[in-house]
């Protein structure tokens, strides 16, 4: 599909402006742009990664729906994205409509539940730096996460051995036909890093945590503080990367079987096993969605090949990739 299969002002259709020079197309109903080949090595922590064929990113519930329903007329895949912060995309990009969640944004905590209500965007180191800040306990491990609450729900992120599922009351999703449900999360399915939400058809648009208030601000933050020093002495944040590229192979962890084989170091390209934690891989610069996807296989191949474990990616690989 190409720009010009519309016609202007159509039911259905994105709505054409032109304002200075360029045209602006508009989801039909909404003032969100449409945009096209938009580059999603830009929208990604690997940086890596081609164009999406279509691109929106709705500030409302009511405009995600319409991106369903546009997406549904022209008979094209929908890809959620977060802040891409655990994805790999290919080099060849996605086609398709790639709806960005970043933009519905929105918190409210209720200081007579201790709940907190958050928008599916919402960065969630933001939000355990504002928890912090009221002296609200219990977001202090998501700290120096850098993705959406929308994101660390569906993927069940943790830290110091804490994580989503455990503080979460109940979520809020829609489905691609505007179906909403309010649910548990008991009916969520979550364990370690994974929940049913995982390529499903149902989209997390907010989050309902239970915190713990009444703590002294200047304490909370200094273990939010704690847990962002021991992170960032682990583990890499010079240069893009997902974090963890693989699940531990409980009760083994990634990293320490990966450093066993000597493969700190190691480069296809571009990309290279971290020398400061093994399970994270770089892009030193100029690293192609390919280099990052061979080097994922070669250190599967090693581990399995060695330890006779196989190690399963956390990182959501996305798009067609050359088999290795
Ligand atoms: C430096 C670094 C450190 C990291 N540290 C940690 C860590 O300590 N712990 C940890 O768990 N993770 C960590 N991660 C990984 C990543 O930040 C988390 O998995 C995060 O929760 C992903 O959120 P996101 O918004 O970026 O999701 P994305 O990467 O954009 O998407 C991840 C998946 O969720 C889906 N998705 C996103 N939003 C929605 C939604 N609203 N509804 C339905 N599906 C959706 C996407 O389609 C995709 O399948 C780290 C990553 C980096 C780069
Ligand atoms: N290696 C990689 O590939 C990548 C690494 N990163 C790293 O991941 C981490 C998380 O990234 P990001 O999501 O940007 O989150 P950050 O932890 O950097 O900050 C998130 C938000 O929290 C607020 N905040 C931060 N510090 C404080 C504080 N001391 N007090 C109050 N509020 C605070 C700020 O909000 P506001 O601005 O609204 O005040 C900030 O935008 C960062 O350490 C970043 O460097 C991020 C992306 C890629
Ligand atoms: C970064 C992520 O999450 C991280 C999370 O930030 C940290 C902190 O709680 O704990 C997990 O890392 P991790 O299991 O590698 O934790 P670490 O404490 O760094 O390492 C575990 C063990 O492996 C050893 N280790 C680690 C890296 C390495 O190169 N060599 C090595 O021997 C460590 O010495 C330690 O004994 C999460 N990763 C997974 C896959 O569960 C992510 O999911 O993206």
């Amino acid at each position: 599909m190409t720009l010009s299969s519309y016609s202007p002002g159509v039911a259905n259709t994105p709505l054409c402006q032109k304002t200075s020079d360029k045209p602006k197309l508009y989801l039909p109903g909404t003032d969100c742009i449409l945009r096209s080949q938009v580059s999603l090595a830009s929208l990604t922590s690997f940086r890596v990664g081609g164009p999406a064929e279509w691109y929106v990113a709705p500030r409302r519930v009511e405009d995600l729906l319409a991106s369903f329903e546009w997406a549904d007329l022209q008979g094209l895949p929908i890809t959620l994205l977060g802040a891409g912060s655990n994805l790999l995309v290919s080099d060849c990009g996605l086609s398709g409509l790639v709806v960005c969640t970043r933009h519905l944004r929105s918190t409210q905590f209720d200081p007579d539940t201790g709940r907190v209500t958050v928008g599916a965007g919402e960065p969630i180191a933001r939000l355990a730096w504002q928890a912090a800040n009221h002296g609200w306990q219990g977001l202090e491990w998501a700290v120096g996460i850098p993705g959406t609450v929308g994101g660390a729900v569906v993927m069940n992120a943790g830290a110091h051995q804490s994580c989503a599922a455990d503080l979460l009351v109940s979520v809020e999703t829609i489905s691609p036909t505007g179906v909403v449900e309010r649910l548990t999360p008991q009916e969520l399915g979550f364990r370690y890093r994974t929940s049913i939400l995982q390529g499903g058809t149902r989209f997390v648009t907010q989050a309902t945590f239970q915190l713990q208030p009444g703590a002294d601000p200047k304490q909370v933050r200094a273990t939010t503080t704690h847990h962002l020093k021991q992170r960032r002495d682990a583990q890499p944040y010079h240069l893009p990367s997902c974090g963890s590229v693989f699940r531990n192979p409980e009760p083994h962890a990634a990293g320490w079987l990966i450093e066993q084989l000597g493969l700190k170091g190691y480069q296809i390209g571009g990309a290279q096993v971290a020398e400061r934690h093994a399970n994270f891989i770089l892009n030193c610069g100029g690293a192609k969605a390919s280099d990052i996807f061979q080097l994922i296989r070669y250190v599967q191949q090693q581990v399995e090949q060695h330890w006779s474990l196989s190690l399963e990616p956390e990182v959501k690989i996305l798009g067609r990739f050359q088999p290795v």
